[in-house]
């Protein structure tokens, strides 16, 4: 079962596409991840399946509806786009009260999502004096009390301290446990990959990649790493490689090489052979994030014009070095 199966979403705004006729199909129950840099198109498609815009080519179902009929599937789809507009001055129940209003929802709906959402404690306090965690849990209250067969998060992660964000994440997951399909957007890869079941991959409006972590991770082939005791033999080591036709990337000292796992002994034969002593000889799989870096071609994160993002430790739940601060960890290499 699909929750959106959508195909040839396509969008354009004056001479430039935002979307170039992707298809998704996102399963039911699933929390899925959609991922990409800046301008990737995240937010475009995600204002095309609310029906907050209309895509230019592209049909299939939401919940089951056609797409170029939101109004049918709508009141069965919360949402979250950019920041929750909230009204500062008034409490967060208070707010949850002129969205009952507005949507013609039962009021008593309140009470639930707020204690769903872990903010019943604050519920009587001004916005103006909440975390902007405590906003988007808010946020996320308000997108719920429709009881929502589908959650749609844009970035919702954006902005948030680790508490906050670890918050975030042990509320979508009991969501999911209720069987709500989430689509939740991000750049911070790690946090989804812990996160989510299904993955969407998109860059410049081309989807990369749909499925599950597995298949993100076969996507990526594992890296060998070798060191050659003594420098000087680096670039010897290099052009032989190359010769037999293996990619190859120095970084410091370190050389990073595609090819299977089980290459490894021939490596260490290699360079034997030429009399090279290796210091230093491991495989290792990708993370998620890599897995993505290679599939939209970008080494460094802060370094291309089409990532946009932050140095990894912007991101709470990573775990990873920041490349030109830490130990040569596997991740800071191959990323810068
Ligand atoms: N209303 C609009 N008018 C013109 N161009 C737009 C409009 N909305 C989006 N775009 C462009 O479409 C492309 C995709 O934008 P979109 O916001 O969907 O990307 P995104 O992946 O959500 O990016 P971000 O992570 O920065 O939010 C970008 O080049 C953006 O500048």
């Amino acid at each position: 079962m699909t929750a959106i199966d959508v195909r040839g979403l396509r969008k354009a705004y004056g001479p430039l596409t935002a979307l170039h006729g992707i298809d998704l199909s996102v399963p039911t129950g699933s929390l899925t991840a959609l991922v990409g840099p800046n301008g990737s198109g995240k937010t475009t498609t995600m204002r095309l399946l609310l029906g907050l815009e209309r895509p230019d080519a592209g049909e299939g179902t939401v919940l089951g509806h056609p797409l170029d009929r939101p109004r049918r599937y709508l009141p069965s789809v919360g949402a979250l786009i950019e920041q929750p507009a909230l009204y500062r001055r008034l409490t967060g129940r208070a707010n949850l009260r002129v969205l009952t209003e507005v949507s013609g929802t039962d009021h008593r709906r309140i009470d639930e999502v707020l204690k769903q959402t872990g903010m019943l404690p604050y519920a009587d306090r001004p916005v103006s004096g909440y975390s902007l965690g405590m906003r988007q849990r808010l946020g996320i209250a308000g997108a719920l009390l429709t009881e929502p067969r589908l959650l749609v998060l844009d970035e919702p992660t954006t902005g948030l301290d680790p508490v906050g964000t670890a918050e975030l994440r042990g509320l979508l997951v009991s969501l999911a446990a209720t069987g709500v399909t989430t689509l939740i957007s991000s750049h911070q890869l790690n946090e989804l990959d812990a996160l989510c079941s299904h993955f969407v991959l998109l860059d410049r409006g081309r989807k990369l990649f749909e499925g599950n972590r597995t298949g993100l991770a076969a996507a990526h082939s594992p890296v060998v790493e070798a060191a050659p005791e003594h420098p000087e033999d680096l670039d010897r080591l290099i052009s032989a490689l190359r010769e037999k036709g293996r990619s190859v990337r120095a970084d410091d000292g370190l050389l990073r090489i595609g090819a299977p796992a089980d290459w490894a002994p021939e490596l260490n034969r290699i360079a034997t052979a030429m009399g090279i002593t290796l210091a230093r000889l491991t495989v290792y799989r990708p993370s998620l994030e890599e897995a993505f870096f290679t599939l939209t071609g970008t080494d460094c994160p802060d370094s291309g014009p089409l990532t946009g993002t932050d140095c990894p430790d912007s991101g709470p739940l990573t775990g990873t070095d920041c490349p030109d601060s830490g130990p040569l960890t596997p991740k800071a290499a191959h990323r810068c």
